[in-house]
């Protein structure tokens, strides 16, 4: 049985509505533009919901518009740029289905023809009115034998047209579901990706953001091989609305959540998630991924990683991104403020002046310049320190567990032990993997230096608290600045519990070290540019817990992704497996990391769908996906 699709024309193969824009031609320098583009936009709505006769809009509309015959070149100019973005990308479709589609539209004939045929669509597939004009060229009317041209027009059409097959209307407005309520479509679809109206929605059979959603409900191939409005994006604690957009733009169907959520809330919300986006808070345990249904990629929307189960999310074939660099700025900027706060001890000199209190004294009150400050993890964020902190006139020394190279003047210590006996000033940017849980503890703080200056910016759990606490009430610390904390409240509703509430000389800051709008906007940005090039190439540059691949573009082939255990004898399989099929490979790509393996294989687009099944079918397969 052959399938016919029905597709309406403005706002549905368009992106605009053409009388909009014929208005905006045509009204041009008249006083009357702005009331009477106004009132066409109007009577359009009234028209698409059904609330008005379609006749009395359309007669209405063009008596508006003092449009002629000259003002449809340009419009046409137009409208081919408007052309919906998911049928741009579709035109193999129009050009394959070119029999059984047809663009049926109380429109215009003169405008739409020439922006439909270029899709590949047939002329005499084309019903719509027709314009009159007079001898100047002047519009004053519309045929009104056309049946297109009174309600229920589009349902006479396709009547008289007698279609033999299975009969799908592609469309925003009202006048396109009246096919379907008389009885002479088998489905109707709203298409929302230009217009969504609620009255049009509620009575669709199905909703399509785009047009892939109809090609793959309807098993035909399209321009992806999946549609991306299928594609469940949850976002919690607040990530930056310029992130949020990119991945809306995409046409991912996005979720936002301000808060974090705890394991059994996000054990529930991620089911039927593809894409998870959260911050430092919300902790991504095996738990949560063992209801990770269709989870693909964590994008954690800052540096840190360790509140994500990097190796569980590998070995469900989940590839987690971060942004590396995006606040390390922000980060170092606020430590360098908190180092000369502290050696000043302006915060507490502060306090005392909002309760009245004027202490004017030098005594504990030193210049940063010459002092000896120790960091502890030299990764970004400390070797960025170690260059600001230099140019401001601090002695620099660092240690770290890896070798790195030593920037500027700064000497590189050998151990921890050298570093806290040595320095005036210590910071901490180690990260937060498990095995620093109090790395700073009792101990540590004995071989520190009397008077010394503590920062932690990093994570919380690698301070042993109750130690610190002790340490600064008995005066060993002089200053100290905290960020971040082993437990933090879930949102900014919930209230801060810390044994570090009202010491002396201690800064306390709601984990916003890199919270800055500039390193907010970078996350934004950078985060879900890695994440939609891995859904739409599979690269996974940057990739915390994948082997990082960087692919070409995908270039008249399919893309086959297998993700797979680390274990021998998978990529002879998967090879024979094209040898079983003949198949074409165009480029093949490889990279394996302990656990798992990561084999990207390009071919010609013809092949078995067999071949799907038994790559699926290889032991030891954790994903597998096509690209297209
Ligand atoms: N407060 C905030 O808002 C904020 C913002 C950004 C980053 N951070 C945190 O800052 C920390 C550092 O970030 P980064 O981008 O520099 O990370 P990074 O991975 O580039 O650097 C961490 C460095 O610490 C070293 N290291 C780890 N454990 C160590 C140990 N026990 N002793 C000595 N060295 C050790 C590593 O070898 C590495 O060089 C991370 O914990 C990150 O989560 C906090
Ligand atoms: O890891 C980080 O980048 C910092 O801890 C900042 O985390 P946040 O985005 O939750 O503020």
């Amino acid at each position: 049985m052959d399938k016919y699709f029905i597709i309406d024309f403005d706002s549905t193969l368009t992106r605009v509505e053409a009388m909009d824009l014929l208005a905006s031609i045509s009204l041009q320098g008249l006083p009357q533009k702005a009331a009477a583009e106004a009132r066409i936009k109007e009577l359009t709505d009234l028209g698409m919901n059904g609330e008005i006769s379609f006749r009395d809009s359309l007669k209405e509309r063009l008596l508006l518009l003092e449009a002629k015959e000259s003002h449809l070149p340009p419009l046409i100019e137009l409208l081919k740029k408007q052309v919906s973005i998911s049928f741009q990308r579709n035109k193999e479709f129009f050009k394959q289905y070119a029999e059984t589609i047809f663009v049926i539209s109380n429109g215009f004939k003169e405008y739409i023809t020439p922006i439909v045929t270029e899709l590949g669509i047939k002329e005499d597939h084309i019903y719509a009115n027709e314009l009159l004009f007079d001898d100047n060229g002047k519009v004053i009317g519309f045929s009104e034998d056309n049946p297109l041209s009174k309600d229920g027009g589009k349902a006479e059409v396709i009547r008289k047209l007698d279609l033999d097959g299975d009969i799908y209307v592609i469309g925003d407005g009202h006048n396109d579901y009246e096919i379907k309520a008389a009885g002479l479509a088998n489905k109707f679809y709203a298409f929302t990706e230009n217009v969504s109206r609620e009255k049009v929605m509620k009575k669709a059979d199905h909703i399509a953001p785009s047009l892939e959603e109809v090609l793959f409900e309807n098993k035909i191939m399209s321009a992806f091989s999946y549609p991306k409005n299928r594609i469940k994006v949850l976002l919690l604690e607040n990530v930056h609305p310029i992130g949020v957009d990119l991945l809306e733009k995409e046409g991912f169907t996005v979720e936002e959540y301000p808060a974090g959520l705890d394991e059994e809330e996000l054990a529930e919300k991620i089911k039927g998630v593809s894409i998870l986006g959260i911050r430092s808070k919300t902790q991504v345990t095996s738990k949560v991924l063992e209801n990770a249904d269709r989870l693909m990629a964590i994008g954690a929307f800052c540096i840190g990683t360790n509140q994500i189960d990097l190796e569980a999310a590998q070995e469900r074939g989940v590839a987690v991104f971060n942004a590396p660099f995006s606040n390390t700025r922000s980060v170092v900027e606020l430590a360098i403020g908190e180092i000369i706060m502290l050696t000043r001890n302006i915060f507490d000199k502060a306090v005392l002046m909002h309760q009245g209190n004027w202490d004017k004294s030098a005594s504990g009150s030193k210049e940063i310049r010459g002092k000896k400050l120790g960091i502890i993890g030299y990764g970004n964020i400390g070797a960025q320190l170690s260059v600001v902190a230099e140019s401001i006139g601090l002695d620099v020394y660092y240690y770290d567990l890896e070798e790195k190279l030593a920037l500027g003047n700064a000497t590189k210590l050998d151990s921890l032990k050298e570093l806290l006996q040595t320095a005036d000033i210590i910071s901490l940017h180690v990260d937060g993997r498990p095995e620093n849980k109090n790395v700073i503890g009792e101990a540590e703080f004995k071989l520190m230096k009397d008077g010394v200056i503590f920062i932690n910016l990093s994570r919380g759990h690698v301070v042993d608290i109750p130690a610190l606490k002790s340490n600064i009430e008995s005066g060993k610390i002089k200053g100290c600045a905290v960020d971040v904390f082993p437990e933090e409240p879930k949102s900014n509703k919930d209230p801060f519990e810390s044994e570090l509430k009202g010491l002396p000389n201690t800064i306390l800051s709601p984990h916003i070290g890199g919270s800055t709008e500039e390193a907010q906007e970078n996350i934004g940005n950078f985060v879900p540019n890695r994440i939609m090039e891995y859904i739409n190439t599979g690269t996974t540059t940057n990739s915390v817990n994948f082997p990082n691949l960087t692919l070409p573009r995908l270039q008249n082939a399919h893309r086959l992704i297998h993700i797979h255990k680390n274990v021998p004898g998978i990529i002879a399989k998967i090879n024979q497996l094209f040898a079983k099929h003949e198949i074409n490979i165009a480029g093949q790509y490889l990279k394996t990391n302990e656990k798992i393996g990561y084999v990207i294989t390009d071919i010609d687009k013809a092949y078995s769908k067999d071949l799907i099944k038994e790559l699926r079918a290889i032991d030891h397969t954790i994903k597998f996906r096509v690209l297209y």
